[in-house]
């Protein structure tokens, strides 16, 4: 049990914590506060998606959450381990196991089978790669008989699936979500939307950056960020809440 436990924050249900977060960019034309002061935790199982106006901040807030990035100020902890305590070694070996990103291109490599694709992290950091687990990713995304095909064989939504499972064959503590369905169109959008909620009520914890309404009504809890801070949050909202809110920050 660590000291930072307490009675309202088990490191069991926390996935992620941010924690005063700052992030500010030193450029040639003066300083600019991407953010300016974010904490929020996101629970075990929670899917969530991070919305706000275009420089708002959310790709930084992504990249902070997942360790790419280190804060200005604040810190991150991503299953109970505090990210600045580690040095970039470690930090790199344990963003490989701790979390895994999906992004609007599914960046799959054409020449291999999809089995191969949801393996290729793994090998390419030399670690043992088991087929059964390979094949339990695959059927984590409904995918299991496709193992064999090659990617170009595949629609976009099952491409994205494979991107989906590749991601979820280290069993990352988080899976990181940029604009999953941007590609898509909106039925195979939403299959792949129903998937990650799916995921998130089997405990998956997810997060995702999304400019589409539609999109972060499949969260369980959407916050609003403006400026660098996060100016609200909501739980379980439709499409039309999330919109007309959306509408009043880029007003
Ligand atoms: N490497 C960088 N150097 C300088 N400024 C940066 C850098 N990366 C981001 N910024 C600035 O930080 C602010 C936040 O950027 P960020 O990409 O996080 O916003 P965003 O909400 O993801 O935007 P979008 O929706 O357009 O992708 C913006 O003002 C951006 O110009």
């Amino acid at each position: 049990m660590s000291h930072h436990a307490t009675a309202t924050t088990s490191h069991d249900t926390i996935a992620v914590a941010v924690d005063g977060v700052t992030r500010t960019y030193r450029s040639r034309s003066g300083d600019v506060h991407a953010l300016r002061g974010v904490t929020h935790v996101f629970a075990r199982g929670s899917f969530t998606a991070v919305m706000g106006p275009s420089g708002s901040g959310k790709s930084t807030l992504l990249q902070i959450a997942a360790g790419l990035d280190r804060p200005t100020r604040g810190r991150v902890s991503i299953g109970g381990t505090a990210l600045d305590g580690l040095d970039e070694t470690a930090l790199t070996k344990f963003r490989r196991t701790a979390m895994a990103f999906v992004f609007q291109s599914y960046n799959l490599l054409d020449a291999l089978t999809v089995a191969d694709n949801v393996a290729a992290p793994a090998r390419l950091a030399g670690l043992p790669v088991r087929r059964a687990a390979v094949l339990d990713a695959l059927a984590q995304v409904g995918l299991r008989d496709l193992a064999g095909r090659r990617p170009p064989e595949l629609s976009g939504g099952q491409q994205q699936r494979v991107a989906i499972a590749r991601a979820l064959h280290s069993r990352p503590d988080v899976l990181f979500a940029d604009e999953p369905t941007g590609a898509l169109d909106r039925r195979t959008g939403r299959e792949v939307l129903e998937l990650l909620r799916a995921l998130a009520d089997d405990g998956q914890t997810v997060v995702m950056v999304t400019h589409d309404p539609l999109a972060a009504s499949y969260a369980h809890h959407t916050l609003f960020l403006a400026d660098g801070q996060i100016v609200g949050r909501m739980d379980r909202a439709d499409a039309a809440h999330i919109a007309a809110a959306m509408s009043e920050l880029e007003s």
